[in-house]
């Protein structure tokens, strides 16, 4: 299926109720386990990774196909480490190619069970719970922070606990420190203190929780105030003090582009002041991973040179995302290079002999590559998305809020 994308006519205005955050989601539903909560989670996310991780947490069956959910795989596979029976853990063919080594070799020393059903280091995995005992862990913290959450998570619940020693520089910090401040929400100490973060055995106490807006999603909307003059959005359930890393883009989008954000209630109102148009920008993603690919589309289609750094783990999500937006940038005219591992960079020159209208860009089972390029049609005036629909990983309600603020959503053939 392609989907043609085409902008809105007048000013660009309403209001959108946001997907609430996956990453929250899928902390909360592990932790509200640990801790027997009689709660259910308010506004808990709608996203396939969220509901995946539901309805295995639910399932009266022993195996589960995880799909595309990083998330659900990692703090899954240590999660059901400690829970009796024997589980198969399998997802999709990219999941299959997603790494897993660090984590299984790290549960492995608590005493944990784990078996891989093809390929050494990668999914599907074979798991025979079992009770763990804690203790110090050594491992690298620079390919997947979902490897510490998912440890930390299930720390208190580990006879003595659990000490890891992070090696490397650390990836995605700020999921780690999303994970530590959802674990103390519900009652449980830590120290972090340098490279090391210590957890006591201790337990979760069961309490009420609400999940907010997800800061990665409204990247998308933030992207599209920065490609036209006329803009006042309201963006529902989204807290400018929030839990997710992602919430500097606030403060990059103020900076670089002039996107005013100020919070009214339980909800962010963004709109745009004239700012002089950027002449370059560098920014380093090492911890805000999940919103190169925005920036990425932004800077080609409004032809701002930019040199982006710490992206070495795009390669092993969704897709290669470093090789995905080099393709289909070069379908918007702009070749990306590769300056070093982990880098992009964009000299600002356009193939003007490139027609991106008539471009179909290619998504990769990759949600961020739709939700990243689509936008881009307010600059091209319309651009055609294909498999448009990866979207429902983590923003099934996209294109529904696209067609909102005015946009055009037409399914269309090639
Ligand atoms: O813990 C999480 O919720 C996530 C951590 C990040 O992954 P890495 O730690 O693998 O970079 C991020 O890219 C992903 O979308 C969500
Ligand atoms: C990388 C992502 O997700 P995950 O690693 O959880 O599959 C993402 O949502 O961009």
């Amino acid at each position: 299926m392609i989907y043609q994308i085409t902008r809105p006519s007048g000013r660009l205005e309403g209001e959108i109720t946001l997907p609430a955050s996956k990453s929250i989601s899928n902390r909360v539903l592990i932790i509200n386990a640990l801790s027997y909560s009689p709660y259910t989670i308010d506004n808990l996310s709608d996203s396939d990774d969220t509901r995946v991780m539901s309805s295995v947490l639910n399932a009266s069956t022993n195996e589960f196909d995880i799909g595309h959910a990083g998330t659900a795989m990692r703090f899954l596979t240590a999660f059901l480490s400690k829970i009796m029976g024997q589980w198969t853990l399998t997802g999709s063919e990219r999941m299959k190619q997603r790494p897993i080594g660090i984590l299984v070799d790290a549960l492995r020393k608590l005493g944990a069970v784990i078996d891989y059903v093809e390929e050494e280091g990668y999914p599907p995995l074979r798991i025979t719970g079992t009770a763990l005992k804690g203790g110090v862990l050594e491992l690298d913290g620079s390919v997947s922070s979902q490897y510490i959450s998912a440890l930390l998570m299930i720390a208190p619940s580990i006879q003595n606990g659990l000490t890891l020693r992070l090696k490397n520089k650390i990836a995605s910090r700020p999921y780690i420190e999303l994970t530590l401040k959802l674990m103390k929400k519900f009652g449980v100490r830590y120290i972090w203190k340098g490279n090391e973060i210590r957890i006591e055995e201790q337990t979760y106490k069961p309490v009420r929780f609400s999940v907010e807006a997800d800061w990665s999603g409204a990247s998308y909307w933030y992207q599209i105030a920065a490609m036209t003059d006329d803009f006042d959005l309201l963006l529902k359930g989204l807290r400018l003090q929030s839990l997710q890393g992602d919430a500097i883009l606030a403060k990059w989008f103020d900076q670089y582009f002039g996107v005013q954000s100020k919070q009214e209630g339980n909800d962010v109102r963004i709109t745009r002041k004239e700012t002089p148009e950027l002449k370059r920008l560098d920014l380093n993603f090492v911890e805000n991973p999940d919103v190169a690919q925005t920036f990425a589309v932004l800077c080609v289609a409004k032809r701002i040179p930019f040199h982006f750094t710490g992206l070495h783990t795009l390669k092993i999500k969704e897709t290669d995302r470093i090789a995905a937006l080099q393709n289909e940038c070069a379908k918007l005219g702009a070749k990306l290079a590769e300056p070093q591992q982990g880098e992009i960079a964009w000299d600002g020159i356009l193939d003007e002999n490139i027609d991106a209208i008539a471009a179909v860009i290619d998504t990769y089972h990759d949600h961020r590559m739709a939700l990243a390029f689509a936008p881009a049609a307010l600059v091209y005036d319309t651009l055609k998305i294909a498999d448009p629909m990866v979207v429902t990983k983590s923003y099934p309600d996209f294109y529904e809020d696209l067609k909102k603020v005015g946009f055009s959503v037409q399914e269309v053939t090639e």
